[in-house]
Parts: structure tokens; sequence; C-alpha cells
């Protein structure tokens, strides 16, 4: 008999077809995300889950008697409760690596589209406001040769320190729990503690995992060490961010502007303050968000899932469940 599976999220044709192969499985068919409700109807017979963010917790675990592995087809996995999932012996995997390259495009957008005031220009341009002789209202600030701190130098953030040295010139600094000889001796990248970081960078990339230890990670504290002229880019997880500190650093101009990816609460609301201001540059969490990106999250999630529910090694079950 083919284990049960069950897909809680979109995934396309190709990854389908391969599941198919293997086991046996139903889908969430829309419209929107699947209510808390139907997952767990859902999962009373399932042998494993393949998401895209739905919360494992307690409760899931107990109305799924039978679940032996989860696959997030995300590298972050926030949404799992480890300690949950480590009492019931379940396999959960994620999908690092295949999204690197796409989210570094993406944050690198986000820091010229906030240094160079890209949205607001747009908007200023497509408002018939363009006036010949306005030139210095049109004033950015320059990313090229300029100072990068990255805290969290760890898969993407080493994509960023890639494009970020070598195609515009910029000096890397960087922070985590550990030092990387490896980032340091590819883009001359240098370690510093947070605090000296804060002070030194022109653009401020955080990219760590929400943990418990990263949880507002950035508040009124962290924003008052940065320049005036320094701008923050947030795509690792909302709640990293404390957002009213975020608001009133930018309202006060403690810092030049900020780009977002992610928010506390997904979808932030249209009118969160934070979305009235013009330094800011917004997104809805779409980092790894291109068809080809995501077709091959969607398959490495799968095949994640058969190899945990075939006996074989999945290639990626989370640092923190490995045996
Ligand atoms: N916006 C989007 O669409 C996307 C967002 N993400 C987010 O990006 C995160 C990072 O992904 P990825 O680069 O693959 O992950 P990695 O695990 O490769 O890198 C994370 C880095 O953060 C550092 N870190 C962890 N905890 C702390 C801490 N308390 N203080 C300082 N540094 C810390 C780690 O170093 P050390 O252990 O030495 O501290 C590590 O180098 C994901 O967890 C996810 O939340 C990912 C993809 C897309
Ligand atoms: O936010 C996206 C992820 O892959 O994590």
């Amino acid at each position: 008999m083919k284990p049960h599976v069950y897909v809680a999220c979109k995934i396309p044709d190709e990854t389908e077809s391969y599941l198919a192969k293997h086991v046996q499985y139903r889908k969430w068919e829309g419209p929107g995300a699947i209510p808390y409700e139907v997952l767990l109807e859902e999962l009373a017979e399932a042998d494993g889950l393949l998401t895209s963010g739905n919360k494992i917790g307690l409760e899931l675990l107990s109305r799924a008697p039978k679940l032996k592995a989860v696959s997030t087809m995300s590298v972050g996995y926030n949404h799992f409760d480890l300690d949950a999932m480590k009492e019931r012996g379940i396999i959960g995997t994620h999908t690092p690596n295949v999204l690197d390259d796409t989210v570094a495009d993406l944050i690198l957008a986000l820091m010229l589209a906030v240094c160079r005031r890209v949205p607001e220009l747009d908007t200023y341009v497509k408002q018939g406001q363009w006036k010949k002789g306005d030139n210095d209202v049109l004033f950015g600030l320059d990313m090229h040769h300029k100072k990068l701190g990255i805290i969290g130098m760890g898969r993407i953030g080493e994509a960023v320190a890639q494009r970020a040295h070598f195609g515009f010139g910029m000096d890397i600094v960087y922070h985590n729990r550990h030092r990387k000889p490896d980032a340091e001796h590819k883009f001359g990248a240098k370690y510093a503690e947070m605090n000296d970081l804060l002070h030194e960078a022109d653009f401020v990339v955080l990219m760590t995992p929400l943990t418990p230890q990263t949880r507002h990670l950035f508040g009124r504290n962290e924003f008052a060490q940065m320049k005036p002229t320094g701008i923050f880019i947030n795509a690792s997880r909302g709640p990293v961010v404390d957002e009213e500190a975020l608001t009133e650093a930018l309202q006060q101009g403690q810092i030049f502007g900020a780009g977002l990816d992610v928010f506390e609460r997904e979808p932030v609301q249209p009118d969160h303050t934070l979305l009235q201001l013009q330094n800011v540059v917004t997104l809805p969490h779409i980092g790894s968000a291109t068809a080809q990106t995501r077709n091959d999250m969607a398959m490495l999630a799968a095949e994640n899932l058969v190899s945990a529910l075939l006996g074989a090694d999945p290639q990626n079950v989370v640092p923190e469940l490995r045996k």
C-alpha cells in the first residue's frame, strides 16, 4: 500500500506526477489558503503532509495519529513546533539552497529600490509631477562602493554578499553567532559584533531565521545605532523586527529608508502605519517567487517527503530534528 499524503499548498503538475508515482495523495484545491479545520480533517488518515507554512503544533499532531513526516516548501521552518515534532518522532524537512539566488536577487532589488527611491519616483512620473529643473528633489543615495552589513550570513546572506561585493564593489561586514572563515575568504567579509556593524554599515540586510533568540532582534536600540543615511532591509521573517520601533526610526529620520518583504502579520493590513511612509518599499513576501524557483522548491519538498515515507534518508531534514 502506498502511503497517504495530503498536499496543503499549490504545487505544479510535474510535482503532482512525481507524487502520484510514489504515494496516494489528496490536495487542497483552493481558493485561498486551506482553513485550519479542513486541514485537521484531512490529516486524520495522512502519513505525510506537504505544506508551505501551516502551523505544525501540538493540536495538529494530536489530530493526525498516523502522521510520520511533514515537508515544508520553504527554507524557513519557524511554523514547526520542533519540541512537539521531536516528541512525536515526526520527520520534518525543508527546501534550502534551491532558492538562494532568487531571494538574493530580490534583496538587491529592494536595496536599489530604496536608495534610488524607485517606487516613489515611478509614482512621481506617472502622476505628472515631473518638471524641468527639479533635479535635486530626485536625489537618492549610492549603493556602489558602500558598506553592506549582513546579519545572518548563511546560504542567502552569502548569495547577497557575492552580488554586492563583485557586482557593486561593496565592502561586506557581517554578524552571526559563529564566524564564517569561508565568507571572509570569498568576499573579504569582516566579522563584527552587532553594534559595530550597525554603526559602520550603509546598508543593513537582516537574514537570520525566526527563532526564540531572534524574535525582535531589531528594536529601538538597534535602529538608534544606524547611520541617518542607513538603509534597512528585512527579507527574513517579520517578527525578527519590532515594527513599532522601525516605524519610529523611519518617521524620525533616524534612518534613510527600509525595504521589507516580510511583516509581523501577513498579509499586512493596508492601514498599517509603515505602509503610509514614503521611505519604505514593501513587497508581499515574494523572496523566492519565480516560477522556476517555486517549481524547484515544490519538487525538492516532494522528494524529501517521499524519501521520509519510504524509509530512505531525506536530503533536507531540518537541523534540530536530525537524529
Ligand atoms: N522573504 C522570503 O521570501 C524568504 C525568507 N527566508 C528567510 O531567510 C532565512 C535564512 O535562510 P538561509 O540563508 O537559507 O538560512 P541559513 O541557516 O543558511 O542562514 C541563517 C544565518 O543566520 C545566522 N543566525 C541564526 N541565528 C542567529 C542569531 N541569533 N544571531 C545572529 N545570527 C544568527 C546563522 O549563523 P549562526 O548559526 O552562526 O548564528 C546563519 O548564518 C530563513 O530562515 C527564512 O526565514 C528564506 C527564503 C525566502
Ligand atoms: O519565506 C520563504 C522561505 O522559503 O522560507
